[in-house]
């Protein structure tokens, strides 16, 4: 019997558990100086970079007509103006992502993904031109991958929570989602899901305070468990809380499409749903970011309607305030 994507499923697993492994490597030793702030303020580091750099060297051999929406891009390793110790960690990129690219092949795995001890050591150019494989504008038409190298960046400097993740996105549905974070998830819905939110630990990237009003609506009495990155859909299928909730903080950010394209699936394929608080499924069909914010909603089919419901009631409630 034929596997829907099992290629891929297969490559997205072997892909994700070696980024994984060299981000695991970095996790307990990361020092100040291997740390980058983008544009957007928002952090990167040498584990960042790398992983993507494996991710985009695995990709472009299995499957190298597929293009590639990555968070990641190199523009700050390449700059002319960039700082001396720049070199340093184009350095350390080249060495751990080639440490990664040739960990012992595991049961799966395929040479000819250009992995395992035989595989060529990658130069630096050629492991920065990996990295922005990842510089496409996304499309709502046929196949793209789509990576975040680390999700939950901030959690990982922290020391606290972060996932690998990867996705396969066909005509704008995901068909393939893995993350990794170290952790295993199985997936089982329980009958005792506690009566609690999940939402990010950074107050910046989802509203604390618009979470307390609904759960306060819903009679939701114990507190969110807040924690970085992807993991909480994984929570969420498992069933180690009754809802992900993500609320826009401020105007004019975007959600990207890497934040959420595994995790919509594997919410998904445990009997969930998520959708925008409007009750609309996310579009992956838009470019490189879900379009206009209005926040993410994953549950159980069945206590969706009445958490968009609250939602309404907050959010018309904050309107009439300011009328
Ligand atoms: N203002 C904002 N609102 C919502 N999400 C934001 C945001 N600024 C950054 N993010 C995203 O939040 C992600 C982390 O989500 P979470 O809070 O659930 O852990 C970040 O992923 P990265 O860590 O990959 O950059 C980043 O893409
Ligand atoms: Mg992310
Ligand atoms: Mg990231
Ligand atoms: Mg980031």
């Amino acid at each position: 019997m034929s596997v829907a994507y099992a290629l891929e499923k297969q490559v997205a697993i072997s892909a994700v558990l070696r980024a994984c492994s060299l981000t695991s490597s970095v996790f307990k030793k990361l020092v100040k100086d291997e740390t980058v702030t983008k544009n957007d303020k928002s952090p990167v580091t040498v584990a960042d970079y790398s992983a993507q750099a494996v991710i985009g060297s695995i990709l472009a051999k299995a499957f190298p007509d597929d293009p590639i929406v990555g968070e990641e891009d190199t523009a700050a390793l390449r700059s002319a103006t960039a700082p001396p110790e720049t070199e340093l960690l184009r350095d350390r990129i080249t060495t751990l992502a080639n440490e990664a690219l040739h960990e012992p092949l595991q049961p799966g795995d395929n040479e000819a993904w250009g992995i395992g001890p035989n595989a060529p050591i990658r130069t630096n150019g050629e492991l920065l031109d990996a990295i922005d494989r990842g510089t496409h504008l996304g499309d709502s038409k046929g196949r793209m991958w789509t990576i975040d190298p680390i999700d939950g960046t901030k959690g990982f400097l922290r020391g606290e929570q972060y996932a690998v993740c990867l996705a396969l996105i066909v005509d704008s549905k995901v068909e393939v989602g893995r993350f990794y974070n170290g952790d295993t998830f199985p997936l089982k819905l329980s009958s005792n899901v506690p009566r609690r939110l999940l939402e990010s630990y950074e107050s910046g990237h989802s509203s604390h305070g618009l979470s307390e009003k609904v759960s306060k609506i819903l009679g939701i009495t114990e507190p969110p468990l807040r924690i970085d990155s992807q993991v909480k859909y994984g929570a969420l299928a498992r069933g180690d809380g009754m809802a992900y909730f993500r609320m826009p903080t401020g105007v004019g950010y975007e959600e990207k499409i890497w934040d959420h394209a595994s995790g919509d699936l594997i919410v998904s394929e445990a009997g969930g749903i998520v959708s925008d608080s409007r009750g609309e499924p996310l579009n992956f069909g838009l470019g490189r970011t879900l379009g206009k914010n209005y926040g993410v909603i994953g549950s159980a089919k069945s206590d969706h309607a009445a958490i968009l419901k609250a939602i309404q009631q907050v959010s018309s409630e904050s309107e009439r305030s300011k009328a």
